[in-house]
């Protein structure tokens, strides 16, 4: 890897902003960008879409070797696919929400994305920004900037349901809920759950602004930069 390379780890629950300040830090400074979760909600839509019981790890861990899941790191235009077809928009229903925390929490889906990411963030030209629940712990613990971002669940519920508005409607209470559950979950599981790295930075983004969370980021990792020189 080139010697400027660096590898940034950004964490935390829904709706904190890790996709947002991950594209936004990556496309600034001319790094690959990749995000996590989608993988798993691919794996997850492969899993409901085959009519695999997402409720039975033992089915979810026999078929997850199956679908071929690919991410394209372009933080301008990041593409998944499986087996070839773009699944971008079917892995944002609502459908897949509800289950993707049951899946992702099955250790087999984990050893087999966790390697898929590996590899993509060792073959990331300059660099990687790598956004979802265990980078900064388990997936990639060596990286050079660890994040975690924060915000309370109202402002997470709410950010989240503007989003949704008009295409999956949910109020800010139900958004908050089903939030809450699946951070639940996800926080609970015994294969790698959500958790801050004790070496990532913890920034509450519920006061901030976009803009403000990516200044940040950035100046993390140029402070990382010239200590590295
Ligand atoms: N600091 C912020 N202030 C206001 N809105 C934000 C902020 N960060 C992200 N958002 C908005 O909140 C929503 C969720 O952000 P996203 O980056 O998808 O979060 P995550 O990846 O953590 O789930 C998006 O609509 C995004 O534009
Ligand atoms: N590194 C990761 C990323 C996501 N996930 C799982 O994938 C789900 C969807 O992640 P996401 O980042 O798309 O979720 P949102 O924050 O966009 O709602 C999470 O709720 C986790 O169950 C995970 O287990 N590990």
């Amino acid at each position: 890897m080139a010697e400027s390379s660096v590898i940034v780890a950004i964490d935390g629950p829904s709706g904190t902003g890790k996709s947002s300040t991950s594209k936004a830090v990556a496309t600034r400074l001319s790094l690959g960008f990749l995000d996590t979760g989608a993988q798993y909600r691919a794996m997850t839509w492969w899993m409901l879409a085959n009519g695999i019981d997402v409720k039975d790890p033992v089915a979810v861990a026999g078929a997850c070797d199956k679908p071929l899941i690919v991410s394209g790191t372009d933080p301008q235009g990041p593409t998944i696919t499986v087996d070839g077809a773009d699944v971008s928009a079917p892995i944002r229903t609502s459908e897949v929400t509800a289950a993707v925390s049951a899946v992702s929490a099955v250790p087999e889906v984990r050893v087999r994305i966790t390697e898929l990411q590996r590899t993509i963030a060792a073959e990331a030209p300059g660099g990687i920004v790598v956004e979802g629940r265990d980078i900064g712990t388990t997936v990639l613990p060596a990286a050079d900037v660890k994040v975690f971002l924060t915000a309370s669940p109202e402002v997470r519920a709410a950010r989240r349901s503007a989003e949704l508005k008009g295409k999956d409607a949910a109020d800010v209470a139900a958004t908050r809920e089903a939030l809450v559950k699946r951070d639940a979950v996800d926080s609970g599981r015994k294969a790698s759950p959500l958790a801050k790295a004790d070496d990532a930075v913890e920034v509450d983004t519920s006061e901030l602004t976009l803009g403000q969370v990516v200044e940040c980021v950035v100046t993390l990792v140029e402070e990382w930069k010239r200590r590295a020189r």
